[in-house]
Parts: structure tokens; C-alpha cells; sequence
């Protein structure tokens, strides 16, 4: 069948039957809603999208069921018919997540971010010594940010080899899609939590690599995560760039969160020309870095960044909470950088994406409030739904894989029913898709997600 270009070839070839019956077939009828390069966002109304296994097969017109049916033999109990009151969205993806300080989300926002590490942060983490306790908290973290509908995240554990170990398999368990970092830190932090050498960080970080290498599971990889320049030493920063290259891993890690922060890196670091040339000589930008905050930036390290195509990950609850600042993600994109949006979980309050999109919109408007010369052109809320999905799989480098609807990407994706039980969402019969739509990004919560699916498979089912 000729859908406009929207059906991958060679499907017939591809096939799997079981007893005559075509399985592996699911077929979603009604609205769907992504970002694509072009326009961040695109409603598609009265559609069938059909999965095979973990991928997209074909987005078509609803009125050709029938024929699709045939020309993939697919049975009729494959087809959901959503109402018009659902939709169907990609997943969202959090590039900045601390799955160790989850004991403290909602709490201790009184300090700002130097002071609130050493006083309530790295004496949480260091608790993760104990493995009982990681097995604990690890799994509740990924039930809670599966069930807010990350289907990608990306991972802070702690400088812990062995209950890093238990996040990895916390996120396989539960099959969603992740990056999962063993933190690094030498300095600068509580004696009782922090790495004994050089030497030890980067054999440890191997071993989880290789650990994860042999989890054999595609949806996790280790992330290489130094946690920050000022606790980290130069030749371990060179060192651990090296181990990203040996090993082709991602590589994630804060930058120019606050001001004082930066001034901090600059004493630390005398002989670089500014806090990202810092990571920049480490081997440290890669296209596959994610940096999370990035708001205090000259115009030397937007175009460094621009250059080695690193992402940022915009946390914006976190700033608030911690008063680090407004990040200019506006500026950010003009200078071609990919952005995307993080819970930053605790210094965020919420595990919710749908949470930092709201609040990356409150941030953009307030540089607006401020300065409506510099900031004429706030962020639209089709841009910010596009920063948590489509965004998102350009900084974690999955574009090809993950990000919106397309034929041939694996079916990471939300099912959002905006009537669902208990939904803090009032509709009204005048409510056409694209209210539902910004209803539930401005309003919606996990009442309204009822099926999350990662690479086709669902991990989360609310309906009944
Ligand atoms: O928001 C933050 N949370 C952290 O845990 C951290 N570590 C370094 N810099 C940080 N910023």
C-alpha cells in the first residue's frame, strides 16, 4: 500500500507467523501527536499506526484499514480503536536524572547548589554504600519515572560500583530504555564519599561498562559520568575521555550551573580558558555529552559547543529550586546547539518531564519579563513539547532510533487519555485535538497516561 511515502519497504519479507496468524502486530487508530525537524509539533488525526515487534511499520489513513489488514495479514483483535478523546505521543525523554538523591525529591531547596550538595546531597548518595539500600530505592525510581512516561532516561547513580550495578538492572528489570552512570569524584567532597585515586575511578568505571556490556540488553548502556569539574582532578577527566572513546559510551556531566560554580572551576583550573575548554581538553565533548544546565555561558563556549555538538540538558525546576538561574535556551538553539529537558531529580522537584516542560516555559518567560528586547521570542509550547521528546533523542544521539512517529523508529511512545479516571483534566465537548493536546501538556499528569510502551513493548497499563 502507497501511505504517502510512509510505509518501510519490505515488510512482506519481514513478517513472523505463529499458527498461521500473524503476531507480533499492534495497530493504534485514532490521533497522534510528535515533533518532527521541520515543526515541533504535528497532529495527525484519524490515522492507524501499526508496530511490528519494536518498530513502526506504517503510519497510514484510517479508512485504509481494511486494506492494510490484508496486505499484512494482521488479526482484528491487533487493532485498538482509541476514542476522541485519546492520543497517542512519543515518549518523553529526561536527560538529566539523579536516581540517588530520589529520597530527598521534594525536599531541602534552602541552599544554593555548592552548600546544598555538601550539606544534604552527597550524604544522601553516600548512603547508596549500602546495597540493601539501593535495592530499595533503584527500583521505585524506575517504576515512578516509567509510570510520568520516560521512556528514556538518562542516569546519575552514585560513585558506588556495586549499587550502580543494581540501577542498571532495576532499568532492564522494568524494561525501560537508559543511560546509566557511575559517578566519578575525587575531590572536593565528604571524605566518606568519594573515590580513593585515579586508578580506582577509571577501573571501576571499566568494570560497570563492561558489566553493562554484558547485560546484553539493548535498551541500557553505561554513561560515563564525571560528576562535575570541581570533583574531578585534570588527568582524571583526561582519563575518563579516553575510556569513552575506547568504548564509544556516552559521557554526561554538570556545567556552569551558578556563578559561583564557574568562578570556582576558573580557580581550579588557572591554565584553561573557561569552564567547558576544561572538559573540551579532557576528550570530554563529544556528540554523544550530555551537559546538563549550561546557564552561564560566554560566547566562546556556545560556539565550542556548537562545534563539537554536544546536547543540554535543560533542567529548569532545578534551577529555580536552587535559584542558579534562567538558562537561555533560546540562545541555545540559535547557536544550533540540541537541547533537551531533564527533571534533575532532586535539585528538581518533580520526576515528571511534563513538570520541567511547564516550568521550562515559566523560565523562558521570565528572561521575556525581564528583558523583552533580549528575549523577544519566548519559548512556544510546541517547542517545549518537542525539547521533551524529540529533543531529547537528538542529545542523547538516538535520533535514527527514537524521538517521534516515524516509519522505521522503535515504538517508544505514550498513549494519553485525556477522560482517564480521577484526570485533573476538564474537556468540553468544544474541545478539538489540538485542546486536548495542550490540555494535557499544561494540566495532564500520570492519571492520563495510560499505556506506556517501550520498543513496542507496554512496560505500563493504567486502563482497565
Ligand atoms: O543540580 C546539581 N545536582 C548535582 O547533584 C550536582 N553535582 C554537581 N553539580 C550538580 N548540580
Amino acid at each position: 500500500m502507497d501511505t504517502n511515502g510512509t510505509t518501510e519497504p519490505g515488510l512482506k519479507e519481514n513478517r513472523t507467523s505463529v499458527n498461521g496468524t500473524h503476531c507480533g502486530f499492534k495497530v493504534l487508530v485514532g490521533t497522534l501527536v510528535h515533533s518532527t525537524r521541520e515543526d515541533p509539533m504535528v497532529i495527525l488525526t484519524d490515522k492507524a499506526l501499526g508496530v511490528l515487534h519494536s518498530k513502526i511499520k506504517f503510519v497510514a489513513e484510517a479508512d485504509q484499514l481494511e486494506e492494510l489488514q490484508t496486505q499484512y495479514g494482521f488479526p482484528d483483535s491487533a487493532v485498538t480503536r482509541l476514542s476522541n478523546r485519546q492520543f497517542v505521543m512519543p515518549g518523553l525523554i529526561d536527560t538529566h536524572i539523579h536516581a540517588s538523591q530520589f529520597p530527598n525529591n521534594g525536599l531541602k531547596m534552602d541552599l544554593p547548589l555548592l552548600e546544598w550538595l555538601q550539606k544534604y546531597t552527597f550524604p544522601t548518595e553516600a548512603t547508596f554504600a549500602d546495597v540493601k539500600f539501593a535495592s530499595h530505592v533503584y527500583p521505585r525510581v524506575v517504576d515512578r519515572t516509567l509510570r510520568n512516561g520516560t521512556t528514556t532516561a538518562s542516569y546519575f547513580a552514585t560513585a558506588h560500583l556495586e549499587a550502580t550495578k543494581i540501577l542498571a538492572n532495576a532499568v532492564a528489570t522494568r524494561g525501560q530504555r537508559a543511560l546509566v552512570g557511575k559517578v566519578n569524584m575525587l575531590h572536593n567532597c565528604p571524605p566518606n564519599y568519594r573515590e580513593d585515586s585515579v586508578e580506582q575511578s577509571i577501573q571501576e568505571t571499566e568494570q560497570f561498562i563492561t558489566y553493562v556490556n554484558n547485560m546484553k540488553n539493548p535498551l541500557v548502556s553505561a554513561i560515563v559520568t564525571p560528576r562535575f569539574a570541581p570533583t574531578c582532578t585534570d588527568d582524571q577527566l583526561t582519563e575518563l575521555g579516553q575510556l569513552a572513546a575506547q568504548h564509544s559510551t556516552h559521557i554526561q556531566t554538570h556545567m556552569s550551573e551558578t556563578r559561583p560554580e564557574v568562578a570556582w572551576v576558573k580557580e581550579l583550573f588557572p591554565h584553561r580558558t573557561n569552564y567547558c575548554d576544561v572538559y573540551h581538553q579532557a576528550g570530554l565533548l563529544t556528540r554523544k555529552t550530555i551537559l546538563a544546565h549550561c546557564i552561564w555561558l560566554s560566547e566562546e563556549e556556545l560556539e565550542l559547543m556548537s562545534r563539537m555538538e554536544v546536547g543540554v540538558s535543560h533542567c529548569p525546576s532545578s534551577n529555580l529550586n536552587l535559584i542558579s538561574g534562567l538558562c537561555d535556551v533560546r540562545k541555545l538553539l540559535h547557536h544550533g546547539i540540541k537541547v533537551s529537558l531533564g527533571t534533575d531529580c532532586s535539585g528538581g522537584n518533580s520526576a515528571s518531564i511534563l513538570d520541567s516542560l511547564r516550568r521550562a516555559l515559566h523560565v523562558s518567560r521570565c528572561l521575556t519579563i525581564h528583558d523583552s528586547d533580549q528575549h523577544p521570542d519566548p519559548l512556544t509550547l510546541r517547542e517545549a513539547f518537542r525539547l521533551a521528546t524529540l529533543g531529547g533523542a537528538q542529545v542523547v544521539d538516538m535520533e535514527d532510533r527514537i524521538g517521534n512517529l516515524e516509519v522505521g523508529k522503535e515504538f517508544d511512545a505514550l498513549v494519553i487519555d485525556t477522560q482517564a479516571t480521577g484526570s485533573p483534566l476538564d474537556i468540553f465537548d468544544k474541545d478539538k485535538e489540538p485542546d486536548l493536546v495542550e490540555k494535557f501538556l499544561y494540566n495532564g499528569d500520570d492519571r492520563n497516561i495510560v499505556q506506556v510502551f517501550v520498543a513496542g513493548r507496554c512496560v505500563v497499563q493504567n486502563s482497565e
